[in-house]
């Protein structure tokens, strides 16, 4: 049985040495002549060397054999649903709503194999866009690793848990709670059965904590909640343990002879973390009217432009809807923003059916939407009592700043889109009249 252990906090200076090997750190300095243990040292950037001090994020691994001891690159063998090919359908900008994505029926699929790109923009060479992906997969990652050159991935488990072992340590992750890791760490995914989930890629930059404003120094996502791995590591020569990249949108391997996870110790504050939304402070007890979605915001990727993001990570966790002389699910809208939605369990307050677990949505650009026909005329005519949005419910949103293009496989091949999404809102009827009572 292997036991999770975490360090907690957020963008914070992290060590951690396994405990068998005591001083297996550098007292003092980061690369001396000779590392204890005969490890070696080695350096993993995150920021650029001259990043200011606020931004700037690297950290150092203490390992057996340093990264580079690897075989050349080729092209992976194995079909896989991954691309950066933003042309590859006539633009469309229709509410675009998928049933469930199909998990694997026969055969072994796991985590990089079952990798599959709906949507995106913009373009990993220039560090500049987003990738949304979903992995369906059923089997463990047996002696393969995989790191993506690209970008940091946001990963949401909808479905089954994800065993991750990452050269920081291991990480558990359970539906309800995500996981971040980041541009360059390597790491391998176990699963046990059937398991999906949503993957948010960013190019241009790391995840933050959103500022707080007049919330405050306490609230949303608070970066104690957040959860590092110790160290962990195994010294396992193997003949053809595959390391995977993902690089410029493509995925290639390299083949080595040992275990990549074999890092004794580290310090530093370019990590992998968990978090659980359990944690998430929800704060929306407001006397009238609908708050926008941002204060539910649990991670922010920033852009260069002030207060909008390249991508922001939002949950609808269950709380107390209280508004009053209030119409309480969201509002009709168009937004300069585009809204990619999941469902990890429960229902969507402005959706009670349709939208359904494991599925997604998708409104573009200034494409109109909001509550359906059913959700419109049930809340215009409810009682306003104190109502708990339901326990048990999760939806989420990736909410980007940048036009995204939808993929053949996400329009086409996956076969989930559901071609009647906009009958949702047809049956809204003209309740105009000339006089008000
Ligand atoms: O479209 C959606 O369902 C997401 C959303 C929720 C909300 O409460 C307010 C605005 C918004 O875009
Ligand atoms: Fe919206």
């Amino acid at each position: 049985m292997v036991e999770y252990k975490y360090l907690t906090g957020f963008g914070s200076h992290f060590s951690s040495e396994h405990p068998n090997y005591p001083n297996a750190l550098p007292e003092g300095q980061n690369s001396p002549q000779k590392c204890a243990y005969g490890l070696y040292a080695e350096q993993l950037s995150g920021t650029a060397f001259t990043a200011p001090r606020t931004e700037n994020s690297r950290s150092w691994l203490y390992r057996i054999r340093p990264s580079v001891v690897h075989k050349p690159f080729k092209s992976v063998t194995f079909t896989n649903q991954l691309t950066i090919n933003w042309t590859e359908q006539h633009p469309n900008p229709n509410q675009m709503r998928w049933n469930p994505f199909d998990l694997p029926t026969s055969g072994k699929v796991d985590f990089v194999e079952g990798l599959h790109t709906i949507c995106g923009a913009g373009d990993p060479k220039c560090r500049h866009g987003i990738a949304i992906h979903v992995y369906l997969c059923n089997s463990s990652m047996e002696d393969r690793a995989f790191y993506n050159s690209d970008g940091d991935f946001l990963i949401v488990p909808q479905e089954g848990s994800l065993d991750i072992t990452t050269e920081f340590g291991k990480l558990f992750v359970a539906p309800n709670e995500i996981c971040v890791i980041q541009q360059g760490m390597r790491f391998s995914v176990n699963v046990n059965g059937p398991s999906r989930g949503y993957i948010l890629e960013v190019y241009d930059n790391h995840f933050k904590l959103p500022d707080l404003g007049p919330i405050g120094a306490n609230g949303l996502a608070n970066p104690r909640d957040f959860k590092t791995p110790v160290a962990w590591f195994e010294d396992r020569d193997v003949e053809g343990f595959q390391m995977i990249s993902k690089f410029q949108g493509a995925l290639f391997v390299a083949e080595m002879n040992h275990s990549p996870f074999d890092v004794v110790a580290w310090h530093g504050n370019y990590v992998p973390y968990k978090y659980n939304l359990a944690n998430f402070m929800v704060i929306n007890s407001v006397s009238f009217d609908h708050c926008d979605p941002s204060i539910f915001t649990v991670l922010t990727c920033p852009s260069h432009r002030y207060g909008t993001a390249i991508a922001d990570f939002v949950v609808f966790p269950p709380r107390w809807s209280v508004q009053e002389n209030t119409f309480r699910p969201p509002y009709y809208h168009r937004n300069c923003m585009s809204e990619f939605m999941g469902l990890i369990f429960g229902k969507y307050e402005a959706k009670e059916g349709g939208f359904l677990p494991g599925g997604a949505s998708l409104h573009s650009m200034m494409t109109p939407h909001g509550p359906d026909h059913q959700c419109f005329e049930g809340a215009s005519n409810a009682e306003l009592s104190p109502q708990r949005i339901a326990d048990g419910t999760q939806a989420f949103m990736f909410e980007s700043s940048l036009s995204m293009a939808v993929t053949k496989w996400g329009e086409e091949t996956c076969q989930k889109l559901d071609a009647k999404y906009y009958e949702c809102w047809q049956k809204l009827e003209k309740h105009f009249t000339l006089t008000d009572k």
